[in-house]
């Protein structure tokens, strides 16, 4: 069974650090986050704290809350509502097994299920993983009825699936890279070694998850794929039926494309998400990575509306997710979270508040949070007995090793500093192996001075939006790392801190804690508003909006305006092409029989590698077709003689060199219908510009013809490429070619100085 997180149970057993931690403090200080626990020496502070992460009829929050997903009596509450599917890799509930057929849910709290916790716009159902291995048939039924009643459909994953697909595959490799940890460390070859094994079962899996869809699947659902564990399953869904509406989000940060590519499946990854009609990130940045991954890499346009792949366009777009706001800033005026914060006051009056909640996760730079700290207690020793830091670390992913080893790391950091800054009767940090339950966590939102994120990446960070919630009264201070993706939308009312520069933190810190009142304020009223104005109703509301949208009327009229190239309708062509006994087949050369370019692709950068080639698998039927009698083809090309030359001249074809300005039969020699008064005296100054700009950016090259010239950028970084041309089109235009009597074409990856006259047209014509 995997490591579990967020269910409201202590998962590890009592650490080393902790039985060092036992002063009367630490332990009252626990005993106040965990009632049940063994240290406990009443039960009546215990039942103050009524566990809300089992599943309980009167919370009303979330996925089990009446008003969303309960059918109603006769249904009608649903009538107009949108339908949804939410497939995430896990259910907002995991499920402990009480019986051979009874089952206990517990709500399992991540940022993601947090996020759609107050999503009642739709008709929704989950569709997920319950955390749990179900061997049996018994199981399995029992588990899908009580799931139901949640309207919760699980997805069965065993042992071996989940260790490789979610343990390998996820979380040992798609989530350091996408968090910039790269692979990883000290196993990097046996991480390579397991890489195909590994992708195999994520593909299954995700295969798995399409199963489960396309069985509840009704026509005009919206299905809403989630996060990097199914990057697979849009091309699986359209695969079983194209016309499903399909969006697919990622909550964690996506990569620049430099990281992308160390992946082995990276092409493949790309292009099963490109399958989803709306593809969303948190932030811009990430949308622009995953654009610019997808035409380096896969060699595709990239266009302010998305990514577009010979005439079909995914669409790409930012959706910075929110929290249910509301249900925080009612959480506090419940009797019991006043309790709460009373008795935390109590505990800490005196000292300063200063907070962590994460997942013990590497990317949540906790090591790097407790050593500012401890940076901050040693440069400031008027404060080593007036703050305290509680630093909730909830246990997560605890199967694989790099998680295990990060455990160690930290316990040994807090217990070092304690044991340096602590005296008999406080220590500095609390820190809490374990998660808190809903209330338990307002009420420590709500009693903090300052609460400190220092994510080394994150792709957004709800705890800091919860946070800010909660802060009405006391308007205590964020401290923000600016790789989380909420610090692109708190950046102005928190103190942004890069986590790596552990001066920095520690110098923020006292910043913080000094903060005049009317400072706070400010930044506080700036947070607050940005927090209940983007909630996680509105994120979804939008992003399935927006998937509705989607007309394919539309995006078809996009395309004719960027001039996109209708494809052939092939069976109207065979047909008129059988019923004909004399035809004429008139085929470009450059991408029409070519070989498709790969951007990152092996060809080196020898110009001669770079002349177009005509595709290998083209050359057999090309050779039938010239063979038949009844059938005369041209090849009309903006290349050179020696090119078209190169690779037709043993086909019995025609072929019509620099856009039909030379002729000839592959039998004969070649003709001239160039006009004889073409100036071409702008081609040297032209020339050397194009020279200058291919020196300048590798992997692009220049043909000289006769009649034209063409600088090529297509094995080139593309985006630097454009960038390039953009250039070079401003040098041309107010040099060399002013006043010249040429064409200047801007091709896709190409720009081209003519002759006038010199054209495709006018071959036609002629
Ligand atoms: O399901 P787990 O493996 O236990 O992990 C919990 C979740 O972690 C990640 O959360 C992300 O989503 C948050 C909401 O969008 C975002 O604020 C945060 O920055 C991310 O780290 C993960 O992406 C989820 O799928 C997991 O369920
Ligand atoms: O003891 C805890 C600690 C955290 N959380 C919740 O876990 C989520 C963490 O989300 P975040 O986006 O900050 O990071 P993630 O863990 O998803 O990477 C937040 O909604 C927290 O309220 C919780 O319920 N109990």
């Amino acid at each position: 069974m995997p490591g579990n997180k967020y269910n409201g149970t202590p998962v590890t057993p009592r650490t080393r650090l902790e039985r060092l931690l036992l002063n009367r403090e630490l332990r009252k200080f626990n005993r106040f986050f965990n009632p049940s626990d063994e240290l406990d020496d009443g039960l009546k502070e215990a039942e103050l704290f009524a566990n809300d992460s089992v599943l309980n009829k009167d919370e009303n929050c979330g996925p089990f809350n009446e008003e969303t997903f309960s059918e109603g009596v006769d249904g009608s509450e649903r009538l107009h509502k949108q339908r949804l599917l939410v497939v995430a890799n896990r259910l907002p509930v995991s499920a402990v097994r009480k019986g051979e057929d009874s089952w206990q849910l517990e709500m399992s709290v991540g940022g993601l299920v947090s996020a759609l916790l107050g999503v009642k716009e739709f008709d929704a159902r989950w569709i997920g993983w319950a955390g749990v291995n179900v061997p049996d048939e018994i199981g399995q039924k029992a588990l899908t009825t009580a799931l139901a009643e949640k309207r919760c459909i699980p997805v069965f994953l065993d042992e071996d699936i989940v260790h490789q697909y979610y343990n390998g595959y996820c979380n040992n490799m798609l989530w350091p890279l996408f968090h910039y940890l790269g692979l990883p460390q000290e196993d990097r070859l046996a991480t390579t070694r397991s890489f195909q094994s590994q992708f195999d079962a994520y593909k299954k899996a995700n295969q798995m998850f399409a199963d489960v869809v396309n069985k509840h699947y009704k026509e005009g659902d919206v299905v809403w794929c989630h996060d990097y564990h199914l990057m697979f399953l849009p091309k699986c869904l359209k695969e079983y039926n194209s016309k499903m509406k399909v969006g697919w989000f990622l909550h964690t940060p996506f990569p620049s494309s430099e990281i992308h590519r160390m992946l082995p499946s990276r092409s493949e990854l790309l292009r099963s998400v490109l399958a989803a009609d709306l593809v969303g990130f948190h932030t811009y940045d990430y949308a622009r990575h995953f654009v610019s991954a997808c035409t380096r890499i896969l060699g595709l346009e990239g266009t302010p509306e998305g990514v577009e792949d010979q005439g079909k366009l995914t669409r790409v777009a930012a959706f910075p997710i929110g929290i249910d706001s509301e249900r925080f800033i009612r959480a506090l005026e419940l009797p019991q979270v006043q309790d709460h914060i009373k008795e935390l006051k109590e505990r800490f009056a005196g000292r300063k508040v200063m907070l962590g909640v994460d997942r013990l996760d590497m990317i949540k730079g906790i090591p790097q949070k407790i050593l500012a700290f401890e940076e901050f207690l040693e440069e400031n020793p008027e404060w080593r007995d007036k703050v305290v830091l509680l630093q909730i670390a909830v246990p997560t992913r605890t199967d694989v090793p790099e998680y295990q080893k990060l455990t160690s790391q930290v316990h040994e950091i807090v217990g070092r500093i304690n044991g340096r800054f602590g005296t008999l009767t406080a220590v500095p940090i609390h820190h809490l192996d374990r998660s808190l339950d809903f209330h338990a966590l307002c009420a420590l939102y709500a009693v903090t001075d300052v609460a400190l994120v220092t994510s080394l990446r994150d792709g957004m960070n709800l705890v800091s939006y919860e946070f800010v919630a909660c802060q009405a009264s006391k308007k205590g201070v964020l401290i923000l790392s600016e790789f989380a993706g909420a610090a692109q939308s708190l950046g102005a009312g928190a103190i942004l801190v890069n986590p790596w520069n552990i001066s920095e933190v520690a110098s923020s810190i006292g910043y913080a804690l000094n903060m005049p009142a009317d400072e706070r304020e400010k930044r506080h009223n700036h947070n607050f508003r940005h927090v209940t104005t983007h909630t996680s109703q509105e994120w979804a509301a939008t992003f399935v909006r927006c998937s509705l949208e989607l007309n394919d009327t539309i995006v078809e009229a996009q395309l004719r305006t960027r001039q996109v190239l209708p494809l052939l309708p092939v069976n109207d062509a065979v047909e008129r092409y059988t019923q004909s006994s004399n035809r004429l087949l008139i085929l470009g050369f450059n991408a029409t029989l070519t070989e498709p370019v790969h951007t990152l692709g092996r060809r080196g950068s020898q110009i001669r590698e770079m002349e177009p080639r005509l595709h290998p698998q083209l050359k057999e039927p090309l050779k039938k077709l010239c063979k038949d009698q009844m059938t005369t083809v041209v090849v009309l090309s903006g290349s050179d003689r020696t090119i078209l030359d190169e690779n037709f001249g043993e086909y019995n074809m025609w072929l019509a060199a620099e856009n039909g300005m030379f002729l000839r039969r592959t039998t004969g020699k070649w003709m001239t219908t160039m006009p004889e008064n073409l100036n071409m005296d702008w081609v040297d100054s032209v020339k050397h510009v194009f020279e200058y700009f291919t020196e300048r950016t590798p992997r692009s090259h220049f043909e000289l013809r006769e009649t034209s010239l063409l600088w090529n950028y297509k094995y080139a970084d593309v985006e630097f490429g454009r960038l390039q041309a953009r250039d070079m089109l401003q040098h041309l235009w107010t040099g060399p070619i002013s006043n010249a009597a040429v064409d200047v074409v801007q091709g896709r990856r190409s720009v081209e100085v003519r002759a006038v006259g010199v054209t495709k047209v006018c071959a036609y014509q002629g």
